[in-house]
């Protein structure tokens, strides 16, 4: 079994999961891109361009990159994934008996390769030879049977490895929930990954990978907000307390609106004492310092959990992480450049290792603030990747990262 996990956001970065943008993006409509999480229709062949870039400057940089269609497709060789799938992908119920014994039996006859492409484009009702009953008679020609997932761009929000372990998440938009089943059956059937712990799950309380930043070892903050519930903060702590994979969470409050829709968008690690912060909120951002008090018991739902009062995310976070002071990039920019900028996921980067990190090369202002404070900017384009508002790190799932030194 190859070794597999991270314990911070910035420790050498080895493998990672992405997914090249493919028919699913083909699928956004002015009607239906709302719904789907895009603010535009992307032009498809050239998404893939810059998403192949991206690929390649990882892969300049020694990265291993693993495709989740490939990891699908290879995880489908199996009878019992193959029947996993099928069943997740017919629990909609949209379809009603006729269509989906229908649909069952046609999946079930597919290679791993068109399934795989089944599940991640999906099926439209016109795409369904000849009648099929009442259902496909009274649907729209243009409604899904099977819903595409365009937003399996962001590999950063169904699943996260924390330590050895990697958290199935549980996401919040009814248009991505499908999407962790798929993170589920690669986990559990690639022969890659056999055997590794597996927490959270996509049955449980809403938790987004997006939300998730491993500060440092031992230190997790999970942002609260559009994505991440209260409880699903609670939960996740609860895990990894009882797994013994961190001592402390941070529960961070954001703004409920789509230009936070997680800790991401306005924050990430690009060093081991660094952090690259939207302006706008760095002076107001608060956490709760979440800990163990007691375990009564041998249960996660045993711990008794501390919760402090609400202080200034920085301060609690150096505190947690034992350092004298976490840096805010200063980004100075005036208010609203930072916000343009912030939409654009400047805040939004990807560490390779300490002090190089990818970004979207738009966002000129924030990356020449990092380029003063001594971060390599590894510039990737991003005009069609960004229509889904998702930056190198959402687009991005380590999978391996070198352990930190420890102090
Ligand atoms: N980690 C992130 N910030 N992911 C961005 C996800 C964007 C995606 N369109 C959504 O709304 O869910």
């Amino acid at each position: 079994m190859t070794n597999h996990g991270a314990d911070s956001e910035v420790g050498r970065l080895r493998t990672v999961m992405l997914h090249r943008p493919g028919n699913e993006l083909k699928r956004l409509t002015p009607r239906n891109n709302d719904k789907l999480l895009f603010d535009g229709i992307p032009w498809v062949s050239r998404a893939q361009d810059e998403h192949d870039a991206f690929a390649q400057a990882l892969r300049d940089r020694d990265v291993e990159v693993l495709y989740l269609t490939d990891l699908l497709t290879e995880t489908l060789q199996s009878e019992s994934a193959r029947e996993h799938a099928i069943a997740g992908a017919m629990g909609s119920l949209h379809l009603g008996d006729t269509l989906r014994a229908y649909l069952t039996r046609a999946l079930h006859d597919q290679s791993p390769e068109e399934l795989c492409a089944f599940l991640t484009a999906g099926v439209r009702n016109d795409e369904v030879q000849g009648g099929h009953g009442l259902v496909t008679s009274l649907l729209a020609h243009d409604d899904f049977l099977i819903d595409p997932l365009p937003n399996l761009l962001f590999t950063r929000d169904s699943s996260v490895w924390i330590r050895d372990r990697v958290a199935i998440t549980s996401l919040a938009m009814p248009a991505r929930e499908r999407e962790t089943q798929l993170t589920e059956l690669i986990y559990t059937g690639h022969p890659r990954f056999a055997g590794t712990p597996k927490i959270h799950g996509w049955q449980r309380e809403h938790v987004e990978g997006g939300d998730v930043l491993l500060l440092a070892p031992g230190v997790i903050a999970v942002g609260v907000g559009e994505r991440t519930t209260p409880a699903g903060a609670e939960r996740l702590a609860r895990q990894v307390f009882g797994a013994d994979l961190a001592h402390t969470v941070l529960a961070v409050p954001i703004a409920q609106e789509r230009a936070t829709m997680h800790l991401d968008t306005v924050c990430t690690m690009v060093d081991v004492d660094k952090i690259v912060m939207y302006p706008n909120v760095a002076d107001s951002l608060q956490a709760y310092a979440v800990t163990v008090r007691d375990r009564n018991g041998n249960g996660d739902a045993d711990l008794v959990l501390q919760v402090a009062e609400a202080q200034p995310f920085l301060v609690a976070a150096a505190k947690a992480m034992s350092i004298d002071t976490l840096h805010q990039i200063d980004t100075g920019l005036d208010p609203v450049t930072a916000e343009r900028e912030q939409w654009d996921d400047g805040n939004n980067t990807l560490a390779i290792s300490p002090r190089v990190a990818v970004a979207y090369e738009r966002n000129i202002e924030t990356n020449s603030r990092l380029e003063e404070s001594g971060i390599e900017v590894v510039a990737i384009s991003g005009s069609e990747l960004g229509s889904g508002r998702g930056g190198p790190r959402c687009m991005s799932c380590p999978v391996t990262r070198e352990p930190l030194p420890r102090p």
